[in-house]
């Protein structure tokens, strides 16, 4: 029986989540603070931490570092609200396995909780103890694809980028914000190699502990340090003759991108406590929501790795940026989602699309699936309403979330529409949606901030 522990400070919370997952075959523990569920962690070996972000005595950040050090194979599930997505995004990019909106689900939990273990069973798979040694993932109940291509003119761009590099064993960068796609980009180009028959593993940097790293990646032998109670295989041996995906490479600490670099350039790897070398055949592709070039110039990344990494690079758009897909996702997502949660397909209310090609999805494709999944779950008719949607995205105003790089905007055009825009909600949240005040705010008159404000389609409160 699966062990999980919620974390949070709203005792209704603990106790509505304690009696749901208990029904459903879990054993459960819940802490109300930080400090004592990380107590708890030291003396039992959860599979799952459901962890609120804003905790009395700790954040979301601090609970996800301290938990991966405590237990690193437990799965953490971050439960927040929508005013902090923005941190939502971070605490992904640090190893969470998923974030959920308040207020909680109870069958999105489950539903998150059950992806959560499923992804356990693939780790697990890989371990040597295991007699599951390298199976193959298990396949979700749904058979159907598990991404779309896109045909706005950016996916075009990268989905021709993808059909280029995939039969070469080139070294791969894939750069884009949190939740752009940047993993399932790696599985693309994985599946359409000639390696696709072995595995892809996926490791993520981000969540790896630095005492950990070079043991999860090359392996080791028994006794090579306190702890190492058997042997080891690491990821690159398990990838051998596939393919291995490091997301969050910028987190790789000095020591580890040298032994990375070794590998790379030499195709061997040594396991810690070892002294013998070994062979290995595997594809590298690595993803980062940083500027490795930047951090090369801060001397944070290794300057010699980075180059040896770059043999290829794809640039990923964020979903602000291939608005021309976001209907086509929207379906996409939606009919994935219904099937997920085991009802009858359901449309999407034209308004909501409105509203949805509106605002600027800081979490990118993530967000948006994480959006119509809980739409889906909460809608009991046959079509998504503007109801079924958070308030903050109904009314970006109300949570203001800034477009990060405007240099990745494709025109100059685009870039000032982005930029009025911006400028336009933050006045009308500033005047209280008063628009005289707004447009003397703004050194327009009336009828500008009229025209604009239907130009941009932006919604003001009835
Ligand atoms: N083209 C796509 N079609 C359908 N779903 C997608 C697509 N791209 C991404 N997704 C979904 O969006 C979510 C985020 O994707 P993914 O994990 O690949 O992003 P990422 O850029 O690697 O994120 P992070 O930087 O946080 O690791 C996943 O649930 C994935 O299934």
């Amino acid at each position: 029986m699966a062990k999980i522990l919620v974390i949070d400070d709203n005792r209704d919370v603990c106790l509505l989540l304690k009696r749901f997952l208990s029904k459903n075959n879990f054993q459960v523990e819940v802490a109300y603070t930080g400090i004592s569920g990380l107590e708890l962690l030291k003396k039992t070996a959860f599979d799952i931490v459901l962890c609120d972000y804003r905790l009395p005595d700790r954040d979301g950040l601090e609970m996800i570092q301290s938990i991966k050090i405590l237990r690193p194979t437990a799965e953490i599930i971050i439960i927040t609200g929508y005013s902090d997505v923005k941190m939502a995004v971070n605490v992904m990019k640090r190893g969470a396995f998923e974030y959920v909106i308040k207020p909680i689900l109870p069958n999105e939990i489950l539903h998150t909780v059950q992806q959560a273990l499923l992804k356990k069973e693939q780790v697990i798979a890989i371990d040597p103890k295991s007699t599951k040694k390298n199976s193959p993932p298990k396949k979700s109940k749904n058979k159907g694809l598990t991404y779309l291509e896109g045909t706005g003119v950016r996916a075009k761009q990268i989905n021709k980028l993808i059909a280029l590099v995939a039969p070469t064993d080139m070294t791969v960068v894939i750069e884009g914000e949190s939740g752009t796609g940047k993993e399932v980009a790696a599985k693309r180009i994985h599946e359409a190699s000639k390696r696709s028959k072995q595995g892809m593993i996926a490791v993520d940097c981000g969540a790896l502990p630095k005492e950990l790293a070079g043991s999860v990646l090359f392996g080791h032998l028994k006794g090579a340090f306190t702890g190492a109670l058997a042997d080891k295989i690491g990821h690159f041996e398990a990838a051998d003759k596939g393919t291995l995906f490091l997301d969050e490479i910028g987190n790789l600490s000095y020591e580890n991108q040298i032994k990375l670099l070794r590998v790379l350039q030499e195709r061997k790897i040594q396991k810690i406590g070892d002294t013998k070398d070994k062979s290995i055949d595997v594809r590298v592709i690595v993803a980062t929501n940083e500027n490795l070039k930047e951090k090369v110039a801060k001397g944070e990344f290794r300057e010699d790795l980075f180059y040896r990494l770059n043999e290829f690079n794809i640039l990923l758009p964020s979903l602000r940026e291939r608005n021309d897909d976001l209907e086509n996702l929207c379906n996409f997502l939606l009919l994935k989602a219904c099937d997920e949660l085991d009802r009858p397909p359901i449309k999407l209310d034209k308004k909501v699309m409105v509203i949805l090609k509106q605002y600027v999805w800081p979490g990118n494709i993530r967000e948006l699936k994480n959006v119509l999944k809980r739409a889906a779950l909460v809608c009991e008719g046959t079509a998504i309403t503007v109801d079924h949607i958070p308030v903050e995205i109904q009314n970006p105003a109300i949570n203001l979330a800034p477009t990060t790089a405007a240099s990745n905007l494709t025109d100059l055009k685009s870039v000032v529409e982005e930029a009025e825009k911006k400028a336009i909600l933050k006045a009308l949240k500033l005047t209280g949606f008063n628009k005289s005040k707004t447009a003397a705010l703004l050194k327009v008159d009336r009828k500008t901030l009229y025209n604009k404000i239907k130009a941009y389609d932006i919604l003001l409160p009835a």
